[in-house]
């Protein structure tokens, strides 16, 4: 197995001894996460759902990473995931609430079962998380830091309503959390990320994507990377002192502009069409 290459921006070493538990880890902004903190001298598990993406990443990464299987939805397989990172590396310096996502709908098409799959994913699943890794492995050894991955509702998410009041409910447990668990050593911080070039973006309606880089003041998409570099920095001695801070990284753009319906979204009826359902072999 090789080592990691070092971080381009960061000081040789200064996440060595720590450990690092990423959920959707596997793909995306999660992998980046995971590649940067294994850069810089971090141990990182990587979890998810599908064991051959868990595995191709961890085999890119290199022997800093290791690989547990779980849905975040799940209390038992929650639990086994932190478990694991513990029994393998008997700490758990930094949890990254990563796994997420939604589905474009426009807000009168989302049925009640989609409003809660989104909720249960994005909110249950986050807080199962936290409150497994502070109840396992933060308070009981006096730190850790928690990093939650929001899509930024900040302009509100006309076209995932569901996920604009999750991803909003997601960064006001960050400041509660880090009012609340401040005295056990924690903090807790949130990344409002905006459009990154990510495979994710595939599943969007083709206009969307064709003109989406254009859309940003910076003219272009974030780059994976460069979120992996903001997930190392709030995984720093600084990131301790930024808890109950919320962090954009959206070149200036958010997830949202402009009216609803988009003009560039809407079809021949000037109706906004709903994101096609995922196959069921990847749900
Ligand atoms: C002018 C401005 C334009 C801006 C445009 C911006 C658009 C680009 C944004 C780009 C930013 C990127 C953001 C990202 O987040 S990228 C990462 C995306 N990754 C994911 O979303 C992956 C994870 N997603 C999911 O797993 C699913 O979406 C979901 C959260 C729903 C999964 O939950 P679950 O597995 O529990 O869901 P089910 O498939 O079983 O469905 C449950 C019910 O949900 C409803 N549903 C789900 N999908 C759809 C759909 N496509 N259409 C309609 N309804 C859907 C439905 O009610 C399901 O119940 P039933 O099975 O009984 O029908
Ligand atoms: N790409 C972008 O432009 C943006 C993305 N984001 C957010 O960043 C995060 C990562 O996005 P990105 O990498 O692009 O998208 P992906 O869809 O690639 O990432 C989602 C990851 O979460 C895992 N996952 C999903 N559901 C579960 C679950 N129930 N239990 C465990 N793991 C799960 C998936 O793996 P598996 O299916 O194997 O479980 C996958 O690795 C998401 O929260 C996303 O909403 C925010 C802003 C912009």
């Amino acid at each position: 197995m090789s080592t990691p290459a070092p971080s381009r921006i960061f000081a040789p070493g200064l996440l060595d001894g720590q450990v690092a538990l990423v959920t959707g880890g596997g793909t995306g902004l999660g992998r980046a996460a995971a590649t940067e903190l294994a850069a810089c001298g971090a141990q990182v598990v990587i979890a998810g759902r599908r064991a051959e993406v868990l595995e191709a990443t961890a085999a890119r990464i290199g022997a800093a990473a290791s690989v547990v299987c779980g849905d975040i939805r799940d209390e038992d397989d929650a639990r086994r995931i932190v478990d694991t990172a513990l029994e393998h590396h008997g700490r758990l310096d930094l949890l990254v609430n990563n796994a997420g996502g939604q589905y474009f709908v426009p807000a009168e098409a989302i049925a009640t079962r989609g409003w809660q799959a989104v909720f249960r994913l994005n909110v249950d699943g986050t807080t199962r998380m936290a409150e497994l890794a502070v109840e396992r492995a933060m308070r009981p050894a006096g730190r850790g830091t928690i990093v939650n991955v929001t899509l930024s509702p900040h302009h509100g998410l006309a076209g995932m309503t569901h996920s604009s009041a999750a991803r909003a409910a997601v960064e006001s447990l960050t400041a509660a959390w880090a009012r609340q668990w401040a005295a056990d050593g924690i903090a807790v911080v949130a990344i409002a990320a905006g459009h990154f070039q990510t495979d994710a973006l595939d599943k969007y309606p083709e206009p969307v994507r064709a003109g989406v880089a254009r859309t940003v003041p910076l003219q272009r998409l974030g780059q994976p990377h460069e979120h992996g570099w903001l997930v190392a920095l709030l995984a720093s001695p600084l990131g301790r002192a930024m808890s109950g801070t919320v962090v954009t990284l959206d070149g200036a753009r958010d997830n949202w502009f402009g009216p609803w319906p988009p003009p560039t979204l809407t079809d021949g009826d000037g109706d906004v069409p709903t994101e096609e359902r995922r196959p069921a072999a990847t749900r």
